[in-house]
């Protein structure tokens, strides 16, 4: 039975300016796709830089169970031989994806046109969590889904006998869906044609072609048409994963919020479907500068220097939301901070994460003492400004890790500390979280009030 082990509370007190150089580790999404793709292309994959969260290893046990031969030969350092497109086996046991709604849409999108069968579960949170979004799509290349009520995993996926390509109009701004119906129409003959009104995360479309894949994107009135020739023969690459930047929000946002801070943060992913915090947080006023920018696994990066800065709130648009999904908890905590309100519109989509986001960060900034405001799509925060936020709290996580981690900085300049009831889930993405603020200066460890 899928689940995780015994809550881990921890606890994040008010200390010293943080500074140093603050190396986060791989990005989570592109570690993904380097595993799927690499188990999907006819030869050696070689990945450095990969994300050893459990998310990502989940799916790399995930891509041996269909057949491909997945290696760790170092830290980071994985090789892949893979079995190439229509290649999958059939899994001899239950997919088990943990807590990754990226791991378990991107395989059933991958298996859907296949004729192979799978079974998916994942832990409470990813169980609770919408699949009809994918299964939707994927039935439509003759995919069949037998999910519980809503689509909820378990759920079982009978793969295309006859594989027919699709045109899919996305009905959410959603990179995991747009990624599912794209490696499904990697094994159906044919064009698979992808619209998505707004601009989500682009790794995939980067990396299959990276792959070998014959894929074009044209923006269009109705918005980026992404056309998919099927049937490719993808060949292994070697994959440098660049740093994550959603893991990179966290030390960053701690560093504009205490008092005397400065940190550099190395290979910060400057590419515009992912850079949607660091332009909101430079309109609220944060000293940030963009130093050495290059390339680096096929990604836009720069240095980040971060210094403590006094930030004032903003009105965050909807345009923004799906480039910055992942680091609304985050910003919600800094914006607790501001002089003045931030609103945060068009950020429906957080209550379908690892827990309802909205939910969770409103009830854990009233018990820190902010006053908050949400209607369905809309996050407001008062923020506290000189008077500061008095803390004092244990904070429910819900098996979400932005949460935990969010809540931790938030209580780095506290007026008491703050608690949170399980940072275990922060091993599913930053595993060395922890370690890596306490090397800053952070006072964060494991304990409660
Ligand atoms: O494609 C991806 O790698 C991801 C897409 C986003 O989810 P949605 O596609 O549900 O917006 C994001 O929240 C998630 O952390 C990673
Ligand atoms: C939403 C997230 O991940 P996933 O959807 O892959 O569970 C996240 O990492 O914030």
């Amino acid at each position: 039975m899928s689940g995780h082990g015994d809550p881990v509370p921890m606890i994040a007190r008010k200390g010293a300016a943080l500074c140093g150089v603050a190396e986060v580790p791989g990005d989570k999404s592109i570690s993904h796709r380097a595993l799927i793709l690499g188990a999907l292309s006819v030869g050696r994959t070689e990945i450095t830089g990969l994300l050893e969260g459990q998310d990502v290893l989940d799916t790399a046990k995930a891509m041996q169970a269909f057949g491909a031969t997945v290696e760790r030969l170092g830290p980071g350092h994985w090789i892949v031989d893979g079995v190439g497109v229509g290649g999958f086996a059939e899994p001899a046991d239950v997919i088990d994806c943990g807590n990754s709604g990226t791991g378990v849409r991107l395989i059933m999108g991958a298996m859907a046109t296949s004729p192979i069968n799978a079974t998916f579960t994942g832990d409470a949170s990813l169980r609770k969590r919408p699949m009809g979004r994918v299964t939707d799509p994927l039935a439509l290349f003759g995919a069949q889904a037998v999910g519980r009520e809503g689509g909820r995993l378990p759920l079982t996926l009978v793969g295309a006998r006859n594989p027919v390509p699709v045109r899919y109009v996305l009905p959410v701004p959603s990179a995991q869906v747009k990624s599912a119906v794209l490696l499904a129409g990697l094994n159906a003959p044919g064009q698979t044609v992808v619209v998505e009104a707004e601009a989500t995360r682009d790794h995939t479309e980067r990396m299959l072609k990276g792959f070998g894949a014959e894929l074009s994107v044209e923006d269009t009135p109705e918005g980026r048409v992404i056309t998919l020739q099927g049937r490719p023969e993808l060949t292994g690459q070697s994959v440098a994963v660049p740093r994550d930047p959603s893991s990179a929000a966290f030390p960053v946002c701690a560093a504009l919020i205490v008092p005397g801070s400065e940190i550099v943060v190395p290979g910060v992913s400057q590419n515009p479907t992912r850079n949607g915090l660091f332009t909101t947080l430079v309109e609220m006023g944060a000293d940030i500068a963009f130093e050495n920018p290059r390339e680096e696994g096929g990604e836009p990066v720069a240095d980040l220097r971060v210094r403590h800065s006094a930030l004032k709130g903003i009105e965050v648009p909807a345009e923004r939301a799906a480039s910055m999904i992942d680091e609304y908890p985050v910003l919600a905590a800094v914006a607790s901070l501001a002089e003045g309100t931030t609103v945060m519109r068009g950020v429906k989509e957080l209550r379908v994460k690892e827990s309802d986001r909205i939910d969770a960060m409103a009830r854990g900034l009233e018990a820190c003492g902010v006053t908050v405001e949400e209607e369905r799509d809309v996050l407001v925060v008062h923020g506290r400004g000189a008077a500061g936020v008095p803390g004092g709290a244990i904070v429910a996580t819900h098996i979400d890790h932005r949460i935990a981690m969010s809540f931790l900085v938030l209580g780095l300049v506290t007026d008491r500390p703050v608690a949170v009831d399980d940072a275990s889930p922060i091993a599913t993405s930053f595993p060395v979280f922890g370690d890596l603020m306490r090397g800053l200066g952070a006072d964060v460890a494991e304990g409660s009030l």
